[in-house]
């Protein structure tokens, strides 16, 4: 499959330049694709402002019926195209489907969203005036998404910026140019007017055009630390809007009172599943001394059982890395880690399967103290270190160090202790006996220090991105 850009309405195909390969099976290409550059960036950005005074101005009830549409073709479509997105980003096909499906709801969401209530009418101060303040759209925003969730996270930037009216260019993850070909497909055939929405696609420079360019009012990241460091300087040194979300290195902390069955169950789930590739994975298990022993002995036996596979084969429990980068640097983070002293209790290798993948066993590294880098980087694959703390006052200063704060989760049955550690922790969002992955799509996402930057995302908090403000008085 060739795949193209899409800009003003037009699919327009370029020389392949990229190959997009299967996570699971190598030898598998799923599709090519061009190399954009600044020209590209430059058409869709024109594209996107020339549609942007009619998509603005229409009826919130345009917006509302094409998101709509948008939803309930994804949904009709979420087996082939989790099917699709399996193979191209290496996730179970169970996973893949989910994750369809929840950029179906979440296109549905909004397209309620757009319909509803976001300004006020307000009293003056001054007798005889009337004062009211109206959510207006941005402009034209720019969007660069991860290869993690391929469709969820340009459906949860892309739905909100369209419902409110503004208009978009996306720049999809390397590795997984195909799914996001298929939701610009899919916008596409819907009926979004020509410019509403723009994808360009391409390596190395495409991200940098995008986020320099002056057509471009606001810019919204998920991505690394590093890159989204660069996305925010280059943004606000020309006052375009920024929000950024980069990751984290979660804590889990289980305490000693904690069901061990259950607390394992939690550690997996929010640790190994999808791969660990989720900003929301704990990665860092944080366990009351009492415990800890029991429970790591536990973890790593339920670790070493997951079914590690081919995306597509419908036992696999763990699929491949994304790609070879992630593939390399989950290995490298095991030498780190073992090199700093962390103790290998499970997994740490690279698989050899029937398939050439970027398979690796679930790797469990215990005794780690806080301050090694796997405590205070973020990986991203399916590793998950422990560190033994001796109560819970510990565990929460241990939970609260480092320059992340995405997600925070405790295992307990102390309800004082849950209590206290929801309002103590230092993280956007706090996970009471449940894995800090797995989030609602109607609700605020996002985190506190190095996590995230600017708005909140998703749910009603995406209005404060994708709208600006405006107050008007009127006098008789
Ligand atoms: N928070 C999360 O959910 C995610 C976190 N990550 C973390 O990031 C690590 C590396 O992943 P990787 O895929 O390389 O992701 P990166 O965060 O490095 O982002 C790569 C994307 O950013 C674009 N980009 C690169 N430089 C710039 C720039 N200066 N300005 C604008 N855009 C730019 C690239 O486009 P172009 O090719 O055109 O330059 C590409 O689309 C992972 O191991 C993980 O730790 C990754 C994915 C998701
Ligand atoms: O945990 C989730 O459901 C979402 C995770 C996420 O958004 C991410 O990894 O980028």
């Amino acid at each position: 499959m060739n795949l193209t850009h899409y800009i003003g309405g037009h699919f327009v195909a370029a020389d392949p330049v990229f190959e997009s390969l299967n996570p699971s099976d190598t030898d598998d290409v799923v599709a090519r694709y061009p190399a954009g550059g600044a020209g590209e960036v430059d058409a869709a950005v024109g594209a996107a402002r020339a549609a942007f005074p009619a998509w603005s101005m229409a009826s919130p009830e345009v917006r509302a019926d094409l998101l709509d549409k948008v939803g309930a073709t994804l949904m009709a479509r979420a087996a082939e195209l989790g099917t699709l997105l399996a193979r191209e980003e290496g996730k179970t096909r169970a996973e893949g489907t989910g994750e369809v499906m929840r950029a179906a709801r979440i296109f549905r969401y909004f397209a309620s969203e757009a319909l509803r209530r976001h300004g006020q009418t307000l009293e003056s101060t001054r007798p005889g005036l009337d004062v009211a303040t109206y959510r207006e759209a941005v402009g034209v925003i720019g969007l660069i998404t991860p290869w993690n969730f391929p469709i969820a996270i340009p459906a949860w930037k892309a739905a909100p910026a369209l419902a409110f009216g503004n208009t978009v260019v996306l720049k999809p993850a390397n590795p997984t140019p195909a799914i996001a070909h298929a939701l610009a497909t899919i916008i596409h055939e819907c009926g979004a007017p020509a410019g509403v929405f723009n994808m360009v696609l391409g390596q190395g420079g495409v991200g940098s055009a995008l986020v320099d360019h002056a057509g471009v009012d606001a810019v919204s990241f998920t991505g690394s630390q590093a890159v989204g460091g660069r996305v925010a300087a280059a943004a606000v040194a020309r006052q375009a809007r920024v929000q950024l979300e980069m990751g984290g290195k979660n804590p889990l902390v289980v305490l000693a009172d904690a069901d061990l069955e259950r607390a394992v169950t939690i550690a997996l789930d929010g640790g190994f599943f999808q791969t660990g590739q989720r900003c929301t994975a704990s990665s860092r298990v944080i366990v009351e001394d009492a415990l800890h022993d029991r429970f790591v002995a536990a973890l790593a036996e339920r670790a070493a059982a997951l079914r590690v596979g081919h995306a597509l084969e419908a036992d696999t429990q763990v699929g491949p890395a994304a790609s070879e980068a992630q593939f390399e640097r989950n290995l490298r983070y095991v030498a780190i880690a073992t090199g700093e002293g962390g103790r290998l209790v499970t997994g740490g290798t690279a698989l050899r399967l029937a398939t050439p993948g970027y398979f690796m066993a679930p790797t469990l590294i215990a005794d780690t103290a806080p301050d090694m880098r796997i405590n205070r980087e973020e990986v991203f694959g399916p590793l998950v270190s422990t560190v033994r703390v001796r109560d819970y006052e510990e565990a929460l200063a241990m939970a609260n160090a480092g320059n992340f704060g995405l997600s925070a989760g405790i295992v307990t049955t102390s309800h004082a202790r849950a209590r206290h550690f929801r309002r103590h922790v230092r993280a956007g969002m706090v996970m009471v006996n449940l894995p800090t992955a797995g989030v609602d799509y109607h609700v605020p996402f996002g985190g506190t220090r190095g996590s995230s930057y600017g708005a909140r995302e998703q749910g009603f908090a995406a209005v404060e991105f994708y709208t600006q403000m405006k107050t008007v008085y009127s006098g008789d």
